[in-house]
């Protein structure tokens, strides 16, 4: 992660927690968005070594789904964006763990949660899930077809007094905890699932 020594306190970088598996343009479209939006200064795509409630099958190791992510952002020409395996380096599997972890390496860095709609509704099924959201500021992209059912999950219902207005989008790097913004932009289709299931694989 060479471009992390260009880190300056105050900076503000978004974390895409991710299988990758493999990556693809709805990772660089929701990064895009999300850099501009929230006006942040890096997004860090966390390769993750296994997610806890993915199966292991059909799952690429790790190594290779940083080098293919690393390909597409070299490809994408797109600056801010560093692909990192920092979770097999902290030796961390649950989101809690790793924000925590980060923070405490980075006392003077303003991290934010990514993500899709879609793990939005099953944010409830990860570990402290509650704790995290006390832990780190969540930014929530539309995906096609969870974009409102996600605005409509337990997870927002628990955070609606946290939530902030998409206008105040670039405050969210900078207020404390609880704190959830939705994001408006358009949908991007890709999937991880559907690719490889377009190469005849699991
Ligand atoms: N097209 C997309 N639009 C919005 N968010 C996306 C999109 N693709 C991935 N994401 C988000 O990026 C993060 C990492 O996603 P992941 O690597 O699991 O890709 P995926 O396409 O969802 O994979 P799979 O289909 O294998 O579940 C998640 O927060 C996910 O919601
Ligand atoms: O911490 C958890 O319990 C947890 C459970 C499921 C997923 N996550 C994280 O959610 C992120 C998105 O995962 P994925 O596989 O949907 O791309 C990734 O960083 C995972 O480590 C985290």
């Amino acid at each position: 992660m060479k471009r992390n020594e260009a880190l300056a306190p105050g900076m503000t970088v978004g974390l895409l927690g991710g299988s990758f598996n493999p990556a693809h343009e709805g990772h660089l479209h929701l990064t895009r968005m999300c850099l501009r939006a929230l006006a942040l200064d890096r997004i860090w795509w966390l390769v993750s070594p296994q997610n806890p409630l993915k199966s292991a099958s059909g799952m690429a190791p790790q190594a290779a789904r940083v080098k293919a992510a690393e390909e597409l952002v070299a490809k994408s020409g797109e600056p801010g964006i560093v692909v990192t395996d920092i979770e097999t380096r902290l030796r961390t599997r649950f989101t809690i763990d790793t924000v925590r972890a980060l923070k405490a390496r980075h006392h003077d860095i303003r991290f934010v949660w990514l993500m899709g709609a879609d793990n939005l509704l099953q944010l409830p099924r990860w570990a402290k899930w509650r704790e995290l959201t006390r832990e780190v500021p969540i930014a929530v992209y539309p995906r096609p077809d969870f974009t409102l059912k996600a605005r409509l999950s337990p997870a927002a219902t628990m955070l609606k007094s946290a939530t902030l207005d998409q206008s105040d989008a670039a405050l969210l790097a900078h207020v404390a905890p609880p704190a959830l913004v939705f994001l408006e932009g358009p949908e991007h289709p890709a999937s991880a699932t559907s690719i490889r299931a377009a190469r005849g694989e699991s």
